[in-house]
């Protein structure tokens, strides 16, 4: 596993007291209210697990599984729902948490979509964003680490289905690749 990879761009400790300064920004902001998070499967699952454990403000947690990516590195901007909301979010506050805005085009498409159910205010955490690779403008109220346009993997983003569970988010060695 090892060998198979780059550098360490980010490091579990500093996702850890990125994480920690996102929460504490969120919980002055929704301060007094219902707050719905919304993790899109399968690449926001640390960020959630991590992101609802340091923030004190109540939460309830729901799912969506959309996917643009298949097994290659370029989004298609094709976007299929593989697992909707269970949640009704008509008149609620929804944040929706993403592991990376890439080219932007998944998420563009599921505020589209978050917001045409009448949520009393959408908003958007990610851990990781690439400005470079922007093919759309999103409005992101809360960023973790703006990073450059290199194919990352781990804390829940992968390459084929691989590498989510590293702690930390990491580049592939070029080999990797198939190169
Ligand atoms: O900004 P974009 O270029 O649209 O890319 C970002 C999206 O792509 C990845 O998901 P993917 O579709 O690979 O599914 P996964 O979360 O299951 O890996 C990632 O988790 C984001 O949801
Ligand atoms: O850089 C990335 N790595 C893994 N998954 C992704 N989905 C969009 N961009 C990326
Ligand atoms: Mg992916």
């Amino acid at each position: 596993m090892g060998n198979d990879l780059k550098s360490v761009l980010i490091t579990k400790e500093e996702i850890d007291a990125k994480l920690a300064e996102l929460a504490g920004r969120i919980d002055r902001d929704y301060q007094g209210r219902d707050l719905l998070i919304v993790g899109v499967l399968k690449g926001a699952v640390m960020v959630m697990a991590d992101l609802a454990r340091a923030v004190s403000t109540p939460v309830t947690m729901d799912w969506m599984a959309v996917s643009s990516y298949g097994s290659g590195t370029r989004s298609s901007g094709v976007v299929r729902i593989l697992k909707d909301l269970d949640t009704d979010i008509a008149g609620r506050h929804v944040l929706v948490v993403e592991d990376i805005i890439d080219s932007g085009l998944t998420l563009s498409w599921l505020l589209t979509n978050l917001g045409s159910r009448g949520p009393a205010s959408l908003a958007v955490c990610t851990l990781l964003r690439k400005p470079e690779a922007a093919q759309v403008d999103i409005d992101v109220a809360y960023v973790g680490f703006d990073i450059p346009n290199e194919f990352v993997v781990g804390y829940g983003l992968d390459f084929a289905e691989k590498y989510r569970n590293l702690p930390f988010v990491g580049t592939l060695a070029p080999h990797v690749y198939g190169g």
